[in-house]
């Protein structure tokens, strides 16, 4: 009884105001902080089965992503259970990169996109260094505020809560921010699934429209490979020891200059290197944020003259008025776009059928692909706190060294 009083107390303490939005853990409201009188954004994550609350190990990486504090992250202030639900209080920004880069009635400069990828790179290179994958980079995750600070939103939460039903979730535009270690099923994985997500941001910012708009995991490798290339063993080692790897028909890369027509020649070079196949050999963010392309002219805008949209959340402090009450509003349903993505995120399950489906554009390689998958254990645990060990060890020793041997995919501990 204690502990519901506390929850309410702490939950009092937050003047709810309107519906920001639904994402894939809950809805968004605006709230103010009446303590502070901070407007602050307020994710209710529902814990769904989970009715005891959240488990132990949610519990410590929530702590831990409270003391993740940088100009380039967004605040986790608070975090408190209420009702059944998981409230994470954040602060509160104006809009969003993609917000920024749909409005066409904006003009982005050169400088302008060095500085939004400048502001990403730091975030990013941060958290690395931290340990702490975000593993969900697209440009509305990029949050920015009232003056043009950007900032990088929902770090570590796919690793608390789970990598959502992509079923029914809009998470299916998130594939076209993955890694292709990601997309052929790689459950070890470092810093670069985040370093190549920011690569398509950069392309986005440069050419003003989602770069590799794949409709399928097999398909989001088909538009990789025709951009850069089909991967090949030379290239990226590993890559034929990948739990869900099949050989694609070889096609050669076209000139990236005909992709990015607008890029400089230095934008062009740290696309390329935020786009290497390898994983190992990929460009960290901090030595993204030391290549020349930052450091030559055009320099990064100032944050505070970066065009923004003109319609903003309304975000002043001013909107605290202590005698009104909380204002509730049942969350609006977000029309979702429904992609039913049979295999999810973490599955193989359909991968078969999936190949079937693209048979046109696809080559299995000796068309054992479930065989292969059943070669390679699957179950390690992800961990996005990499100088960690997985919390929950679901395979044998002697599986482990099996995949070490055959992936040698550790995590890239960034320098
Ligand atoms: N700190 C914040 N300040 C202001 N608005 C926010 C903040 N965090 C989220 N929002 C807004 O709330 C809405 C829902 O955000 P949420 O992060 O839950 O999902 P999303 O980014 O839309 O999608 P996804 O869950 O797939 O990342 C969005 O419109 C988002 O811009």
């Amino acid at each position: 009884m204690a502990e519901v009083d506390l929850s309410k107390k702490v939950a009092d303490r937050y003047l709810k105001r309107e519906v920001l939005g639904e994402g894939t853990y809950g809805v968004v409201y605006k709230a103010i902080d009446t303590k502070t009188g901070q407007t602050v954004a307020i994710k209710k994550i529902r814990l769904g089965k989970q009715k005891e609350g959240v488990n132990f190990t949610a519990l410590r990486e929530i702590k831990l992503l409270k003391e993740l504090k940088s100009p380039h992250i967004i605040e986790l202030i608070d975090a408190f259970p209420h009702k059944g639900n998981l409230h994470l209080v954040f602060e509160f920004m104006e809009t969003d990169l993609e917000t920024v880069i749909r409005n066409t009635n904006i003009f982005l400069s050169p400088a302008d996109i060095k500085s939004y990828m400048q502001m990403t790179l730091k975030g990013l290179a941060f958290c690395h260094k931290k340990w702490v994958l975000h593993r969900d980079m697209k440009p509305n995750n990029l949050l920015i505020g009232s003056h043009g600070q950007l900032k990088l939103a929902d770090f570590g939460l796919a690793r608390i809560f789970g990598s959502p039903d992509r079923r029914f979730t809009h998470q299916v535009f998130a594939r076209w921010y993955r890694a292709p270690e990601l997309l052929f099923g790689a459950k070890q994985y470092g810093a670069g699934v985040d370093v190549w997500a920011a690569g398509c941001i950069f392309a986005e910012l440069l050419n003003r429209r989602p770069f590799l708009q794949g409709s399928s995991d097999i398909d989001q490798l088909g538009k990789i490979f025709a951009a850069f290339g089909t991967a090949t063993p030379s290239q990226w080692p590993d890559l034929a020891y990948l739990p869900d790897y099949v050989e694609y028909q070889y096609v050669a890369a076209p000139p990236l200059r005909s992709l990015f027509p607008s890029a400089s020649d230095d934008a062009l070079d740290l696309l390329s290197k935020m786009f290497t196949y390898d994983p190992k050999a990929r460009i960290t963010a901090q030595q993204a944020l030391e290549h020349r392309y930052f450091s030559s002219a055009p320099l990064p805008t100032e944050p505070n003259k970066l065009p923004r949209p003109a319609t903003k959340r309304a975000s002043k402090a001013s909107d605290f008025n202590p005698q009104e009450g909380p204002t509730v509003l049942s969350p609006p349903r977000k029309t979702r776009r429904v992609m039913p993505d049979r295999e999810g995120f973490e599955g193989n399950a359909n991968r078969t059928d999936k190949i079937e489906e693209h048979a046109g554009e696809t080559k299995n390689a000796d068309g054992e692909i479930a065989g292969r998958n059943e070669q390679v254990p699957t179950s390690v645990d992800f961990s996005i706190f990499a100088a960690r060990p997985p919390s929950r060890p679901t395979i044998n020793s002697a599986d482990r060294s099996h995949l070490k041997r055959k992936l040698d995919l550790e995590f890239q501990h960034p320098e």
